[in-house]
């Protein structure tokens, strides 16, 4: 069927709907990563937005049972230039249109996405619908995305070490694997958990997890950020690494566009070396906001030099706005979650020993 992606400044983009669902609005975003379809389109930071992937082929490898990042694809709806309807993978079980048809995705194929990417870079992200109206609106509704995303109950993931108060925003599985993988006992709470009940399990670190949306929407993680700061070893990935930056008195900004795909290079400024990451953001930390007596920046973008990690000079607080877990992308940044480990365990000697 005829159908089209309307944007809020009136341009529209003709494609077919090939999908069940012919309905879908949100912030159209663009991918520039070449596979992850499957990670991407399951990772719960793209909640509330219409994904443009930029690789003109999608769903030549399927969907197979290792890939999730979450229960379910929590995109609004996905735009391709030629969906590929016959999977080629030993690891396949279904299409991706099987998949997001099962979900109510709306798909979006045969568009010129190259026009459509250029557009979203020179005008910078905006509102669209998918739909099979060509008199439908842009409407702009906003959802309570963290409500969405984040667990609704407290749950346990046993491990050897240290204990971690987990904050989730909607993470990605891979963060918890890596996490368990360097052998901290997780304890996941939901994004509206209160101070006491975090406190309850003794924490010997917190993390905050990536996420949907706004930071400055985030405000009982921001409030918990506060309060942790300086008590034990905070570590912070995407939407948790700009809470971080908040609750340490930086700005957040909307970028123009974002970083979205597996091919964005990242200098770690401490150690002199660069990496090829994985990224989904919209938003950064403010560079002038950054107060440098007190917070060191850590990692930058050597695209367009925005800020990609901080750390404080003298507590043990750490984030990075890219990601370290890939899931999908390149692996060579896991070194982070070592390093939170590292960091605990010395605290966690530190404070053995002033006992003593
Ligand atoms: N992946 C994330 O955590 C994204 C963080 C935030 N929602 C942003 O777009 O910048």
């Amino acid at each position: 069927m005829k159908g089209y992606l309307k944007l809020e400044d009136g341009s529209v983009f003709e494609g077919n709907i090939i999908s069940k669902n012919f309905q879908g609005f949100g912030e159209v975003v663009f991918n520039t990563g070449m596979t992850g379809y499957q990670e991407i389109i399951t990772d719960p930071s793209y909640a509330g937005q219409i994904v443009v992937m930029t690789y003109p082929l999608i769903g030549n490898y399927g969907i197979n049972k290792y890939d999730f990042q979450s229960e379910k694809p929590h995109i609004r709806g996905y735009v391709v230039r030629e969906y590929c309807d016959i999977p080629s993978n030993f690891l396949s079980d279904s299409s991706l249109l099987d998949y997001l048809d099962s979900n109510e995705i709306p798909v979006l194929a045969g568009v010129d996405t190259r026009e459509l990417t250029k557009k979203l870079r020179s005008n910078g992200t905006m509102r669209g619908i998918i739909t099979d109206d060509a008199n439908a609106t842009v409407p702009d509704i906003k959802v309570d995305l963290l409500k969405e995303v984040s667990t609704k109950k407290t749950y346990h993931i046993q491990g050897e070490g240290p204990k971690l108060a987990f904050i989730d925003l909607g993470t990605k599985k891979n963060i918890l694997n890596m996490l368990k993988n360097v052998g901290f006992d997780i304890y996941v709470f939901p994004y509206d958990v209160c101070v006491e009940d975090v406190m309850s399990i003794e924490p010997e670190a917190i993390f905050f997890s990536n996420g949907p949306g706004d930071p400055k929407d985030a405000i009982n993680a921001i409030k918990l950020a506060k309060f942790f700061i300086g008590k034990i070893p905070v570590l912070g990935i995407c939407l948790g690494h700009q809470i971080i930056a908040l609750a340490m008195g930086c700005n957040t900004i909307k970028m123009k566009f974002g970083h979205r795909g597996s091919n964005q290079p990242v200098k770690d400024l401490m150690i002199g070396k660069s990496f090829v990451t994985s990224q989904n953001h919209g938003y950064a930390v403010e560079e002038s906001s950054v107060n440098r007596n007190e917070i060191i920046v850590t990692h930058i973008n050597l695209n367009d030099n925005t800020i990609e990690g901080i750390r404080h000079k003298y507590l043990p607080v750490f984030s990075v706005q890219y990601h370290p877990e890939a899931c999908p992308g390149p692996h060579d940044s896991m070194y982070i979650f070592d390093k939170f480990m590292d960091i605990t365990c010395v605290y966690r000697r530190r404070s053995y020993l002033a006992e003593i």
